[in-house]
């Protein structure tokens, strides 16, 4: 288990993650190796999925990616996880060599089934926070020390991390992970999203540059209610 430095005062929770077996998996960029981890605390099964020397020491093209199924599986226009997971994977396979790891940590951490009540209140006039915060959940619940024991399995010290979220930035450098850059993912802003991309921006701290404060209150279009 990679530990925090002696300097550093935050508590690192102690994850339990197994590691199963890995396979190639062909994509239409590059063939990845996916490594599959079962997390003995949630029960739940996470993934990474490499490609090129990973384990040498030099800083990895890295996506930390959580579960988003509308998005990433189901081509939803809401947000942007799809987008960013594709874009990712690409520019992992034209640089040849990087991980993504693939958190099932569906709707920040609160599970699918509350991110669509999420989405519901949303509809009817709430943002992506007070969605969260109206069904009794924080804005954002996830633990990135999930990545702990797998960066280990897989031997990286140092991540170039494809983000646009800070607090993933310092969640990872506080778990003792040194990113050695952080790499902006700024992908599918469309019409359903923007107003999602501005929230993120405003109370998230995500950065997002350039969005149209005017254009940013979140409201889905009722376009996208046919749509999704
Ligand atoms: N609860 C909730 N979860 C959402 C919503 N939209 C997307 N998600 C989830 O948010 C997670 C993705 O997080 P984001 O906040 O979009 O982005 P991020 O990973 O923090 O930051 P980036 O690295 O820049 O993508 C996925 O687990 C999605 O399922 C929403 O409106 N409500
Ligand atoms: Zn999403």
């Amino acid at each position: 288990m990679l530990s925090p430095t002696p300097s550093d005062a935050v508590a690192v929770p102690e994850e339990k993650l197994e590691f199963v077996s890995s396979c190639k998996l062909p994509m239409p960029w590059a063939t990845f190796e996916l490594h599959a981890f079962y997390d003995q605390i949630s029960g739940k099964e996470h993934l990474a999925l490499t490609l090129g020397d990973i384990g040498n020491g030099e800083p990895v093209l890295s996506r930390v990616h959580s579960e988003c199924l509308t998005g990433d599986a189901l081509f939803s226009q809401r947000c942007d996880c799809g987008a960013q997971l594709e874009a990712a994977l690409k520019k992992i396979a034209k640089e040849g060599r990087g991980v993504l790891f693939y958190l099932r940590q569906e709707g920040r951490g609160i599970g699918l089934l509350n991110k669509v009540r999420a989405y519901h209140l949303q509809d009817h006039g709430a943002d992506t926070v007070e969605a969260n915060e109206r069904l009794g959940f924080a804005a954002d619940l996830r633990r990135y020390t999930i990545c702990l024991p797998m960066l280990e399995h897989l031997h990286i010290t140092s991540l170039r991390l494809m983000t646009n979220n800070p607090r993933k930035v310092n969640a990872l450098k506080e778990s003792g992970i040194e990113i050695a850059e952080r790499i902006p993912l700024i992908v599918n802003r469309n019409p359903f999203n923007i107003a999602y991309l501005g929230t993120k921006a405003r109370k998230l701290g995500h950065l997002i540059p350039a969005l149209d404060k005017a254009e940013t209150v979140e409201k889905v279009p009722p376009a996208a209610h046919d749509n999704e």
